[in-house]
């Protein structure tokens, strides 16, 4: 059996809106077996998917609707492979909880792409996959930082002309609507070369991320479409200061909190965010390195509404507060203590 193995991820970490991501020690399982002894399979596109975890009560199990066997199905027949070979088997063990931040889709798209180069046998390096992965997840965080592993910063290369015109094809024609099993026999467009350019950042190692993760969704959809069209000087400047001084800071020991928490503040996304995620303002501003020693910085994670807390020590106390704010807006939250996943995603023989 083939096990692939794919982290969760915290996108922007405050001023760095679709820039940066950092793979955390939550991990999307996908466990593959071949059954070479089944020649013509009856099941559509050859594919028999099993799910347990976060969504298992709704997340579809047909080969061209889940997200996972989808992009494995849209890098399979960017090969000249119309579907999977016969018979395989995908069990997905998921413990990402669904739209809350924390990259469940970034690491289904890195685990579609991995599926699709190791039961195709295609051979494809973590770079070229990223590619695939761009053409689908179109802002590079997560799936960089899922794929690469660690703190991960990331930009879109422009593109000449030509594979622009690849590159902004719209996603339905990228990953086709579900069409009942049946191959609607259309080539999809292959991804231009070196879409996403990217690098590792340093990390201190005392550093350590708090979740405290919200019982309810926010889409990346619903929470990409409160944001502005335009920004004004002022907020850009400030973002990129923040930014430019965080992604150091975050690699020196000690850490310095002070200069962490002001360069994790954020004008770009999170205030417009706060209509989504009730008490969002107070949330962020309710610890700081004074009133909760140990803290560093505290963000929204990713599109929300999960709220990533930067911190060395006095994880309890630090959770506590902000579990206690959401409660008294009525919402209940899970909290866990996360550390970088530095290996990104990986495939083994089980
Ligand atoms: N393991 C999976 N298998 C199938 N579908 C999945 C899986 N993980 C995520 N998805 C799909 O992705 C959707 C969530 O994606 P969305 O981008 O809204 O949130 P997120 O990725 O969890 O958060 P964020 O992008 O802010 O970090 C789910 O509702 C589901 O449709
Ligand atoms: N950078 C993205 C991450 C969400 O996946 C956002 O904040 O919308």
């Amino acid at each position: 059996m083939i096990s692939i193995k794919v982290p969760c991820s915290s996108a922007n970490i405050g001023p760095g809106f679709d820039v940066v991501g950092l793979s955390l020690s939550i991990w999307l399982e996908v466990q593959v077996t071949i059954d070479t002894s089944i020649t013509k399979s009856t099941t559509p596109l050859n594919c028999v998917i099993t799910y347990e975890g976060d969504g298992a009560d709704h997340v579809p199990l047909d080969a061209d609707a889940n997200l996972v066997t989808r992009t494995a199905l849209y890098v399979l027949r960017c090969h000249d492979h119309r579907a999977f070979p016969p018979e395989t088997r995908v069990h997905i063990i998921n413990p990402i909880p669904l739209g809350r931040g924390l990259g469940s889709s970034g690491a289904a798209v890195v685990a579609g792409v991995m599926l699709g180069n190791v039961v195709g046998k295609l051979g494809l390096s973590k770079d070229r996959m990223l590619d695939f992965c761009l053409m689908i997840e179109r802002h590079p965080d997560n799936v960089t930082a899922a794929m690469i592993g660690g703190f991960v910063g990331s930009y879109l290369r422009e593109l000449d002309p030509v594979d622009m015109e690849r590159k902004e094809i719209p996603l339905a024609e990228v990953l086709p609507e579900p069409a009942g099993g049946i191959d609607t026999g259309v080539k999809p467009p292959q991804p231009p070369q070196g879409i996403g350019h990217y690098i590792r950042f340093g990390w201190a190692k005392e550093i350590k991320a708090i979740a405290i993760i919200p019982n309810f969704e926010v889409s990346t959809a619903s929470a990409r479409a409160v944001l502005p069209q335009e920004y004004s000087k002022q907020d850009l400047i400030f973002n990129l200061q923040r930014l430019a001084v965080l992604t150091t800071a975050l690699t020196r020991s000690p850490p310095n909190a002070e200069l962490i928490f002001q360069a994790m503040q954020d004008k770009v996304h999170q205030p417009y965010r706060k209509t989504l995620i009730p008490g969002l303002p107070e949330i962020l501003a309710s610890v700081t390195p004074q009133s909760h020693p140990g803290l560093l910085g505290i963000c929204l994670s990713g599109a929300g509404p999960t709220i990533l807390a930067l911190a060395t020590h006095n994880f309890d106390h630090i959770a506590e507060e902000i579990l206690a704010r959401f409660s008294q807006e009525g919402i209940q939250c899970d909290w866990k203590v996360l550390e970088p996943a530095y290996e990104g995603a990986t495939v083994a023989q089980i």
